[in-house]
């Protein structure tokens, strides 16, 4: 065997995709024999364990991806540990020349491909990484002066100002022969998926993880949520978003594909979505660019505040009853509890609820945001390492281009301007389901039947919040109130 004919590896990471696939295409087309592996990393430092949502996903994801790889006369390897060493050690088993994969941007993670891209200098193995996650890698966005950007808008200008993004690649069409049988693990032996209890039955119901689900939910998205996109994204009881997230996450689906998918749906059949739907689409899509630049440039932005002024803040020790109301979606205020439950529910939260949940655990009860994070962390599907981060700091007002301090959701106002008919509420609050837009939204949040009365006062929250908000801005702490009382 020539050195040409030794297999060729490919470490499938957050890409579970064979379309717009960079290092799968680059591998195959290198003419050697081929294996894949997907490694299961819980113990690297700095790289984050999944949450209880996001294992139910990756189970599901890895199973249809090995379905695929079989359907076309491969076996996808499973193996897992520390993955510099494990990935080290398959390539000795498999005698393999090169190695393929997709780049990352979380810090431990490029520790981790750096490390192996050198090791794998010194034993003359190929090692070649692609770019297939991220439209505009971090370091390829740049101020005039050569900083990253700390500011969404002028980053997406930047973004915008170069060339666009290139076109996505199809899934490859003839595939080289196998490498030889190396062991595999059992995916079940993993054991990603609840059991005792399993509380997976609403995920299931909601979400068909894999590259065919999320090809079928961006047609149907294409089809009908985006021409509604801008002008009802923020209404949550509208199917107006792609619910793409936790594909996008897993790498079912790349933002090239979507950005392409998109553009040409300006050219397409009637009705022809507005260009201010596509627009502000892309512009999301331009939140997650911004919120893994921050990450780059910030490896430990789930547990620090972006602006270190905010190290002082005055967060209060939760009280035990009131995250639990919070976390149960039994605080009294029904698009709070509603978003909670949809949680809860389906490992997903519409945007507009995200945020006005999220103020009110920072805001209304004073609860340090890295709590609120690692909630979210647990249950969402979506659960990803910059956007959760990234979205939390904001709302707190620590975070890059944040929202002011100042600004304090009201939720009561809130379910009245975005789930103005109760819709939103109704889906998920069975006990306000025969109640009217006017008594689910109307001022005193009504506590009947088997619904909860208000954990907290809004107003005396408010003005709490204000106060350490203000206190933090004058570099003064000492005088805020250390419990916002709550209406009997
Ligand atoms: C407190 C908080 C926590 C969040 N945690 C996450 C998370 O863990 N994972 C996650 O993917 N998103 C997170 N977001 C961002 C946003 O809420 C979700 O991306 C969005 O709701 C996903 O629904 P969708 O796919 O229908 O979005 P669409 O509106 O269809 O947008 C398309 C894609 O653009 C990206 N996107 C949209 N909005 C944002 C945004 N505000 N910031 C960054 N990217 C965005 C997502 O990848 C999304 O799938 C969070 C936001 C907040 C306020």
């Amino acid at each position: 065997m020539t050195h040409a004919d030794t297999p060729a590896l490919v470490w499938f990471r957050d890409d579970l995709r064979l379309a717009d696939n960079p290092a799968l295409t680059a591998a195959i087309e290198s003419g050697r024999p081929l294996a894949l592996v997907y490694c299961l990393d819980e113990e690297t430092e700095g790289i984050r364990p999944l949450g209880g949502a996001a294992r139910w996903w990756l189970h599901h994801s890895l199973e249809r991806l090995s379905e695929d790889l079989a359907a076309k006369g491969h076996r996808l390897i499973l193996r897992r540990g520390k993955a510099a060493a494990t990935i080290e050690r398959l390539v000795d088993e498999l005698g393999a020349g090169a190695v393929f994969w997709n780049r990352r941007y979380g810090g431990a993670e490029r520790a981790v491909d750096a490390a192996l891209k050198a090791r794998f200098k010194e034993k003359t193995v190929a090692a070649e990484s692609r770019q297939a996650n991220l439209l505009f890698e971090p370091w390829t966005v740049q101020t005039k002066e050569g900083q990253s950007f700390r500011v969404y808008s002028p980053f997406w200008r930047a973004c915008l100002s170069g060339s666009p993004p290139r076109q996505p690649l199809p899934a490859p069409e003839t595939w080289p022969k196998a490498a030889d049988e190396v062991a595999s693990d059992d995916l079940d032996d993993w054991k990603l998926l609840p059991r005792h209890p399993d509380w997976s039955g609403g995920l299931r119901a909601a979400w068909t993880p894999g590259e065919a689900g999320a090809l079928q939910r961006l047609d149907d998205f294409l089809e009908n949520g985006l021409r509604l996109y801008a002008a009802h994204r923020d209404e949550p009881a509208i199917d107006a978003t792609s619910r793409l997230s936790p594909h996008l996450r897993f790498g079912e689906i790349s933002p090239f594909q979507l950005w392409h998918a998109v553009e040409a749906a300006s050219h397409a059949a009637s009705p022809t979505p507005p260009r201010r739907s596509i627009d502000k689409f892309l512009s999301e899509l331009g939140w997650r660019e911004f919120s893994w630049h921050l990450l780059f440039h910030q490896a430990d932005l789930a547990t620090r505040n972006f602006q270190p002024r905010f190290d002082a803040f005055g967060w209060q020790q939760p009280v035990a009853a009131q995250l639990k109301a919070w976390q149960q979606g039994s605080t009294g205020f029904p698009i709070v509890d509603a978003g909670m439950r949809q949680l809860w529910q389906t490992g997903w939260m519409h945007n507009r609820v995200r945020m006005i949940t999220a103020s009110f655990l920072i805001k209304n009860l004073l609860i340090d945001w890295r709590i609120g994070e690692a909630w979210f962390w647990d249950t969402l599907v979506d659960a990803d390492a910059a956007n959760n981060p990234a979205g939390w700091q904001w709302v707190a007002g620590s975070g890059a281009d944040a929202a002011p301090y100042f600004r304090i959701f009201n939720p009561i106002r809130q379910g009245e301007t975005y789930d103005s008919k109760g819709d939103y509420v109704r889906a998920f609050v069975p006990e306000l389901a025969n109640r009217s837009a006017a008594e689910i939204h109307g001022k005193t949040p009504s506590a009947a039947g088997d619904y909860p009365a208000p954990i907290v006062d809004l107003d005396a929250s408010r003005k709490r919040a204000l106060a350490a908000f203000a206190a933090l801005k004058n570099g003064d702490h000492a005088d805020i109130p250390s419990e916002a009382s709550s209406p009997e």
